[in-house]
């Protein structure tokens, strides 16, 4: 059996700001090939172990890995190993798109790299904008510019700090198209990002942190089986019969039932045939990682 060293290695990671402690101990093991969600609310941690990875900040205690290098006794070829998308927009305003994506080149020691810059540039629709300043350009436009800025150098293991904040719709499955492509190509993408629907339909696995600590980590199809229930809504004429069985009443004039296993629903329309409650609509919820995020972050 052959071993691949993992795409990330986290091992006992702490980081503290003064008094305040931002990383509290994380350990995550991320494969070559994944694609992994980091998610968490405002001020979990997210970015600091993203920055940490990326050697910006300095990790109190603890070891962190990309492709097998140490991010401080072999920062360069850990930072090699690395692309990262930042969450801020933060560009010098006087250059163009492709002198930007030289200059990032350049800082990685590689030369003549316009081929793949163009490729890039192709892939995330920014070719008509190669020769515009970046002062000139939309939000969006920025943003797509901090991805391909993140992948001048080709790098396998490749992190997303927030890349669709503020991005329209369209842009949006863009970007993702791109990134999955990535993805199947073999780079291992790392994610962290507050829209659930699309962590949920692009991660294969995924942690959550809260203050600094992972509270979950675990496939997403195992995430959404464990933590969340099903729900059956129901519309009936006698809306206290199902109130009294156990449902609560939601918006629409919905009134709602948990429920774990489908054989419970059988036994629940039963009860409200016997209570004659008159049942008029009669709608399944899926179990969606909106209801896990909120469910683990309440239950640790
Ligand atoms: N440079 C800094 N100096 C002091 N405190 C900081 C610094 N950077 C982050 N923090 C604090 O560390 C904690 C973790 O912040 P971090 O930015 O890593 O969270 P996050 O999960 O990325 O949040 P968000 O979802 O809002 O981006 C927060 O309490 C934040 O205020």
């Amino acid at each position: 059996m052959t071993t691949t060293v993992p795409a990330i290695r986290i091992s006992s990671v702490t980081k503290h700001y003064g008094r305040l402690q931002a990383l509290g101990g994380v350990d995550l093991e991320i494969r070559q090939g994944e694609f992994f969600g980091l998610l968490g609310p405002n001020g979990a941690g997210k970015t600091t172990l993203i920055s940490a990875l990326a050697g910006l900040v300095r990790a109190d205690t603890g070891k962190l890995e990309v492709m097998g290098h140490d991010v401080v006794s072999d920062y360069r070829k850990a930072r090699r190993n690395l692309g990262v998308v930042p969450q801020e927009l933060v560009f010098d305003p006087f250059f163009t798109v492709r002198e930007l994506l030289r200059i990032q080149s350049g800082y990685f020691g590689i030369r003549n790299n316009d081929d793949w810059i163009d490729e890039i540039l192709a892939s995330l629709d920014l070719t008509a904008k190669a020769a515009s300043n970046m002062r000139t350009l939309s939000g969006g436009m920025k943003r797509r510019v901090l991805v391909a800025q993140a992948l001048v150098h080709r790098p396998p293991v490749i992190v997303l700090d927030e890349p669709t904040a503020g991005v329209d719709v369209e842009l949006r499955q863009g970007l993702w198209q791109f990134v999955r492509k990535l993805n199947r190509d073999g780079h291992t993408i790392v994610l962290t990002t507050h829209y659930l629907e699309e962590a949920e339909t692009l991660c294969g696995r995924i942690a959550m942190l809260k203050a600094g600590k992972v509270v979950a980590l675990d496939t997403t199809q195992n995430l959404l089986n464990r933590f969340a229930t099903h729900t059956m809504r129901v519309k009936v004429a006698h809306p206290e019969v199902a109130l009294v069985l156990g449902g609560h009443a939601v918006e629409g004039g919905w009134i709602e039932f948990p429920f774990d296993a489908f054989a419970d629903i059988e036994q629940l329309l039963a009860r409200l045939r016997e209570g004659n409650a008159g049942v008029t609509e009669m709608h399944l919820g899926e179990p969606d990682l909106e209801r896990v995020f909120i469910e683990v972050m309440h239950r640790v």
